[in-house]
C-alpha cells in the first residue's frame, strides 16, 4: 500500500468530529493492508513508528524539508518507509548524522507535500495522535471483528497497538487473548483520576488505601533472574542511569517481578527534593549524582504468576511481602477522616497529595478511571508550550514568558488535535531552567518575530494556578489565574496534556 493512503485516511479522520465515522475510515483502511504491513502502519497513523526513536530532530528535519522539492504524485509504500526508518534509526558511528540527513532527503525527494507531513509526524513522534491511538484501537477490533475490550487490553499489555493490530487482524484464534504480560516488556502504566479533597475521593472508591503521592517519576522494573529493566511512564527504557533502582530490586527475595512505583531523591534531611532533580538523572547523561529512592505501590507479576486482574488487596499483600522496605507509606482505611489525616502528613512532609485506590479493584493498565484518585491541593496543570517571548531587564537576552496551550482533543475551539492558547508565564522559572528554554527553544523554533519565539508544539509544562476566568483574549474563552511553572514534564507526550474542556471545567468549581 501506498502511505498516500494513509495521509487520505489521516485527513479522513482529522476532519470529521464523530468518532464512529473516524472508527470506519482506519477500519476500512486496516483491513487493505498486507499481513506484514500492519505493523509499521499502525506506527505510522499514531506517529511511533516500530523503530522507536530514529535520532531525526525538529532541525535536522526543518532543514531537510526546507531545501527539498516534495514530488508530484506519490510513489512511496508503507514498506519502503518502514524500510529507510530502520536505515536512518540504524546509522550510528562516525559520518551517522551525514548518512541520516542523505537517507531523509532521499526520502523527502520523493514525498508530495501531504507524504511529507506525514512522515514529519512519524520522524517526531506524537506530535497530534495521542487521541488516537484509542480510535484505532476500536477501528482494529471492527475490522478483525473482535470484541474492542480484548484488543484494548492486548494493546495496553503488550504495549505495542502495531504489534496487537497484526495479530488481531491475522493471528490464529486465541493468538489476541493470549496476549498478555511478559516480564521484560512494559505494560501502559494505570492513570489517576482527580478529586478535590481525600474524603471526595473515598466517597467514590468505597474502601480504600490511601497512599502518599509522591512527587518524583514513574517507574515500572522488571525483573527476570538477575537481568533488571526499568521503563519511565511512557515506557521509555531507563536501566542504566538509575543503578541504585537496579540494584534494590535485585536484591528482593524473587525470581521474576513486575513492579510500579515512584522514584525520588531525597536530601539528606529526608525530605523530598524538587522533581527536577529526579527527572534530569533520567535524561542527562552528566547530571547531578543525587541518590534515587524507589518507592513501590503495585506489583502486576511475581514468579511466573500475572496479578493484574487480582484485587488491590491481595497485591498489596504480595508487595508486603516481597518488598517491605520499599512500599509507598499508606493506610487501608473506608473513613474520610483517617484519609484526610493521611493526606495532611503526606502534605506536611513535602508530598504532593494522596492517590486514594479502591481496594477491590484490579490494575487497569492504560486507563485512568475512577479507581485510582488522586488528591493534589495545588491546582496544576500539563500545558505545552507554543512560544517563549525574550526578557527584558535582568533576563536580557533569556527566553522568558511562556504561551501556554490546552489540547483540543475534538478541535471545539480549532483544529482537532491542536493546541488553544489559555495564558502565559515568566513566574517560578529559575535560572538554571531560563538557560534551558534559551537553549532548547530554538532547536524547535518554527518562526519567530522581533520579541517572540515560536515553537513546535512538544514541550510539556506543569504549571500551578490559583483557577481560571472568562476572557475574550483567547479562542477557548478562558484564561488562567496566577499561572506559574512548576517543571518540565519530560516524561509526558503533548498528546497527554490538560484539555481546554478540563480547564473550562475550572469555571463552574
Ligand atoms: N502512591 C501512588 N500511587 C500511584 N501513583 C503515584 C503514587 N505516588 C506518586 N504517584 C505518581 O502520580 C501519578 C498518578 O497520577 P496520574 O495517573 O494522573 O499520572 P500523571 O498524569 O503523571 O499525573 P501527575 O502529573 O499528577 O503526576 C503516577 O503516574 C505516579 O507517577
Amino acid at each position: 500500500m501506498l502511505i498516500d493512503e494513509l495521509v487520505t485516511t489521516s485527513a479522513a479522520v482529522a476532519a470529521t468530529r464523530s468518532r464512529l465515522a473516524k472508527i470506519d475510515a482506519l477500519a476500512e483502511l486496516l483491513r487493505r493492508l498486507e499481513p506484514d504491513e500492519i505493523a509499521p502502519a499502525v506506527g505510522f497513523l499514531v506517529g511511533r513508528p516500530r523503530q522507536g526513536r530514529v535520532g531525526v530532530g525538529w532541525r535536522g528535519l526543518s532543514a531537510a524539508v526546507e531545501t527539498t522539492e516534495a514530488a508530484a504524485s506519490p510513489s512511496i509504500t508503507v514498506a519502503e518507509l518502514d524500510a529507510a526508518l530502520d536505515r536512518i534509526a540504524g546509522a550510528a558511528g562516525t559520518g551517522s548524522s551525514g548518512e541520516r540527513a542523505r537517507e531523509l532527503r532521499e526520502l523527502l525527494a520523493r514525498a508530495t507535500e501531504g507524504e511529507q507531513h506525514l512522515i514529519a509526524g512519524v520522524l517526531l513522534g506524537e506530535v497530534r495522535t495521542g487521541a488516537l491511538a484509542g480510535v484505532l484501537a476500536d477501528a482494529v477490533a471492527r475490522a478483525a471483528d473482535r470484541p474492542a475490550e480484548v484488543v484494548r487490553r492486548a494493546a495496553m499489555l503488550s504495549g505495542d497497538l502495531g504489534e496487537t493490530a497484526r495479530v488481531a487482524l491475522t493471528g490464529a484464534a486465541g493468538e489476541l487473548e493470549a496476549i498478555g504480560l511478559v516480564v521484560g516488556r512494559a505494560v501502559q502504566p494505570m492513570l489517576a483520576a482527580t478529586a478535590g479533597t481525600p474524603s471526595a475521593a473515598i466517597e467514590q472508591t468505597g474502601e480504600a488505601s490511601v497512599e502518599f503521592k509522591l512527587d518524583g517519576a514513574r517507574i515500572q522494573v522488571h525483573r527476570a533472574g538477575d537481568e533488571v529493566r526499568v521503563f519511565t511512564r511512557n515506557l521509555a527504557d531507563i536501566t542504566h542511569r538509575v543503578p541504585e533502582v537496579v540494584e534494590v530490586v535485585r536484591g528482593l527475595p524473587v525470581d521474576r517481578v513486575i513492579l510500579d512505583g515512584e522514584t525520588l531523591s531525597l536530601g539528606e534531611d529526608g525530605a523530598p527534593r524538587p522533581f527536577q532533580e529526579t527527572m534530569s538523572r533520567f535524561g542527562a547523561e552528566n547530571a547531578r549524582e543525587a541518590v534515587l529512592h524507589p518507592w513501590f505501590f503495585d506489583v502486576l507479576h511475581v514468579d511466573g504468576r500475572d496479578l493484574i486482574d487480582e484485587p488491590l488487596a491481595a497485591r498489596l499483600a504480595e508487595l508486603e511481602r516481597i518488598a517491605p522496605g520499599h512500599c509507598i507509606p499508606g493506610e487501608v482505611t473506608a473513613d474520610a477522616d483517617i484519609a484526610e489525616r493521611v493526606s495532611r502528613e503526606a502534605l506536611a512532609a513535602g508530598h504532593e497529595g494522596v492517590v486514594v485506590k479502591s481496594i477491590d479493584s484490579p490494575y487497569a493498565a492504560g486507563r485512568r478511571g475512577a479507581s485510582w484518585i488522586k488528591v493534589k491541593p495545588v491546582l496544576s496543570y500539563d500545558l505545552v508550550v507554543l512560544a517563549c517571548e525574550w526578557g527584558s531587564g535582568r533576563r536580557t537576552g533569556l527566553l522568558s514568558n511562556l504561551h501556554l496551550g490546552a489540547l483540543d482533543p475534538t478541535g471545539e475551539f480549532g483544529e482537532p488535535g491542536g493546541y488553544v492558547m489559555v495564558g502565559k508565564t515568566f513566574k517560578g522559572l529559575t535560572d538554571e531552567l531560563l538557560r534551558w528554554q534559551t537553549e532548547h527553544f530554538p532547536e524547535i523554533e518554527v518562526r519567530r518575530t522581533a520579541n517572540t519565539v515560536f515553537v513546535a508544539p512538544v514541550t510539556v509544562v506543569e504549571i500551578a494556578i490559583d483557577g481560571v476566568q472568562r476572557s475574550s483574549r483567547y479562542p477557548g474563552g478562558i484564561a488562567l489565574r496566577f499561572a506559574r511553572v512548576k517543571r518540565y514534564r519530560d516524561d509526558k507526550g503533548p498528546a497527554e496534556a490538560d484539555t481546554i474542556q478540563t480547564l473550562r471545567g475550572l469555571l463552574r468549581g
